[in-house]
């Protein structure tokens, strides 16, 4: 079993690091150290490069320079990606989504337990998702295809939560439990929680800091005595308006 990071521990480290496609360079020397337990809110305009970031830091996308240290290679990370991801056509039902997320744990021949069944259910029950377990994924709203991506995230027992816009298509309500649930994971399970969310309303509420993804380069700003994370947020997003103005 694989050691958990201790709080004020880093859990992930870029350094230097350059990411493009093709002959377009996105992320441009970027440093940054983030530690574990932290709930990090990545804002940034439309293109800037977060998702870039994000599957940089997944080893979907291979750096052109630099350095990434994470612990993915020994437990494997909760990640939420932009919905686009499964294929409404594939034929998989919404408990097979949700039971994917624990793969890691099952080893190769991914033998279910009445424990890991139990574990489904508590989550698809979470996500109001238990009575629609046999739909397919093509069969469901946005809504609900969010919240079973979300649900596979949530079941595992990962030690790093990395979401992208997870939360576009959920109800007022629903987007709030997602957000509490992942400041639970931060502060009572010291899980680190890495989340773009344009709407950022709640986040704001529960994230500790915030990653500015813009003209190259990503900052972690945090709040401090004198700034709260509404202000840190803020300050960001009026950097966002300026960055795009000029
Ligand atoms: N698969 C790809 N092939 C080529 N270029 C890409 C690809 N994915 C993203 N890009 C380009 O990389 C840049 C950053 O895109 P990215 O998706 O990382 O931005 P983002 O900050 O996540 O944007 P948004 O807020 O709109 O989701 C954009 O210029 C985009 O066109």
């Amino acid at each position: 079993m694989a050691e958990t990071a201790t709080a004020r521990e880093p859990v992930i480290t870029c350094e230097d690091l350059f990411v493009g496609y093709g002959s377009e360079l996105v992320l441009k020397g970027v440093s940054l150290q983030i530690m574990a337990g932290s709930f990090v809110l990545l804002m940034g305009p439309n293109g800037a490069g977060k998702t870039t970031l994000l599957k940089a830091l997944l080893g979907l996308l291979k750096p052109r320079r630099g350095q990434i240290t994470t612990p993915f290679h020994v437990t494997a990370p909760g990640y939420v990606p932009q919905q686009k991801s499964i294929d409404p056509l594939y034929p998989i039902t919404v408990r097979q989504i949700v039971g994917m997320g624990l793969y890691p744990e099952l080893g190769p021949w991914r033998r279910v337990t009445g424990d890991f069944r139990r574990r489904v259910d508590a989550t698809l029950e979470q996500f109001d998702l238990l009575a629609h377990d046999r739909k397919t994924f093509g069969e469901l709203s946005g809504g609900m295809r969010q919240k079973a991506l979300i649900a596979r995230a949530f079941v595992s027992g990962a030690e790093v939560f990395i979401l992208d816009e997870p939360t576009s298509e959920l109800d007022e309500r629903s987007e709030r439990e997602v957000v509490q649930h992942l400041h639970r994971l931060a502060r009572q399970q010291n899980k680190t929680v890495l989340l773009v969310h344009h709407g950022l309303g709640h986040a704001v509420d529960h994230g500790d800091m915030v990653c500015l993804v813009n003209h190259g380069k990503a900052v972690l700003l945090e709040p401090d005595e004198n700034n709260s994370m509404e202000h840190v947020a803020d300050a960001a997003r009026r950097g966002i308006a300026k960055g795009k103005a000029s």
